[in-house]
């Protein structure tokens, strides 16, 4: 995937005063995000995900701050937006018509006395849009999502399921055509059919549409699927990015291998895997080294005290992995599955036979 970015995060870093210290939520982060690609966030509970997601539209709840650059690069060739230096009164415009997000838990963000219906005329008046024309296209939207416009406009949240709440929030983010749209664990409320029937839902409106979506799961086997590149969360870091056949075949990160060699089959959650052993981060305790250090079977005493930078997987062009000892993890983190595996057990087969 080559392409222009639409939004440039440089040395991003969101932090919260707490009494104990400050606590660092999301530490460094640098990431180029493609126009039209889907960009999937994964790492486990805590690591920072949605404290990254919320970033890309200044939306991290207060006492939080997020400090660094974040340039959004209008795909239709405006002025580039510095999105965390935006007036309160830009970021409203800019929310919505440029980056709009389903937020994590969002089952319950629909008003409960309100009709589906009645909440998309009102994104439409508070953003001054033509409301005719709005509602037409939040109905093509509800159609797509195979939902009927007549009912699901007409219905109280509670009158819909959780999976026609959910694709009902995912068509009033679309409303006014953003160029971007985030997506916090949009799936985790449903059960595992509903789940796998918007994630192809997600593709199809993706490409209809032509968005960019950043999508943030637990769900490996999901992005697997759906993300055209990953981004690996650990301890409010980014420590490996890569397309995703790169990541799923060939991941370079001991804690993406550990990640991967826990999910059997690729079929399962994240927080339901075989724990990885050791302790979990504390986002106020100032780390010397490589934040995965204390749980990493490659560290070394170097580990322990320099933090390793995102660099370049040597023959790659995209993949980048925070790991002075990546070229040993194959060897140590073993993957069960990997395609010379697949190959030659398919290959033992067919001579069996
Ligand atoms: N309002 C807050 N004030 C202070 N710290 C917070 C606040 N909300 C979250 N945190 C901390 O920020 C860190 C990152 O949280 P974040 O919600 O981004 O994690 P996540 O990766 O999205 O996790 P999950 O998968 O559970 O949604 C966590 O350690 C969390 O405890
Ligand atoms: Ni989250």
């Amino acid at each position: 995937m080559k392409s222009e970015p639409i939004a440039e995060v440089e040395n991003l870093n969101v932090a919260f005063p707490m009494d104990r210290g400050e606590s660092r939520v999301v530490r460094d982060a640098d990431i180029d995000i493609y126009q039209d690609e889907i960009l999937g966030v994964v790492g486990e509970s805590g690591s920072g995900k949605s404290m990254f997601a919320a970033s890309l539209l200044d939306g991290v709840v207060e006492p939080g701050v997020s400090r660094g650059e974040i340039t959004f690069n209008p795909p239709d060739g405006g002025d580039p937006i510095s999105v965390l230096d935006l007036t309160e009164e830009e970021l409203r415009r800019f929310r919505w018509d440029r980056v709009a997000m389903v937020f994590q838990g969002a089952m319950s963000s629909f008003n409960p006395v309100k009709t589906i219906g009645a909440h998309f005329k009102e994104t439409l008046q508070d953003h001054n849009k033509n409301v005719e024309e709005g509602l037409e296209r939040g109905r093509q939207l509800l159609e797509d999502l195979y939902l009927d416009p007549d009912r699901v406009m007409d219905s109280y949240p509670h009158e819909l399921s959780g999976g026609m709440k959910q694709r009902g929030l995912i068509a009033l983010s679309l409303l006014l055509d953003p160029d971007l749209l985030i997506l916090d664990e949009p799936t985790a409320a449903l059960d595992l059919l509903m789940q796998r029937s918007i994630i192809s839902l997600l593709r199809e409106v993706q490409t209809n549409y032509d968005a960019t979506f950043v999508m943030i799961t637990h769900d490996l086997a999901l992005l697997s699927k759906l993300a055209d590149r990953m981004v690996i969360m650990y301890a409010f870091q980014f420590i490996e990015m890569g397309e995703t056949d790169e990541i799923i075949w060939n991941a370079s990160h001991p804690y993406t291998r550990a990640l991967l060699a826990s999910t059997p089959s690729l079929a399962s959650d994240i927080d339901e895997m075989k724990p990885i052993p050791g302790d979990k981060p504390d986002p106020v305790e100032q780390f010397h080294g490589c934040s995965y250090s204390s749980r990493c079977p490659l560290a070394d005493e170097r580990c322990r005290e320099e933090e390793p930078p995102l660099r370049a997987v040597e023959g790659s062009t995209t993949q980048q992995t925070a790991c002075f000892h990546y070229e040993d993890a194959a060897e140590a983190i073993h993957l069960p599955s990997s395609p010379q595996e697949a190959a030659e057990s398919a290959a033992a087969d067919g001579e069996g036979q």
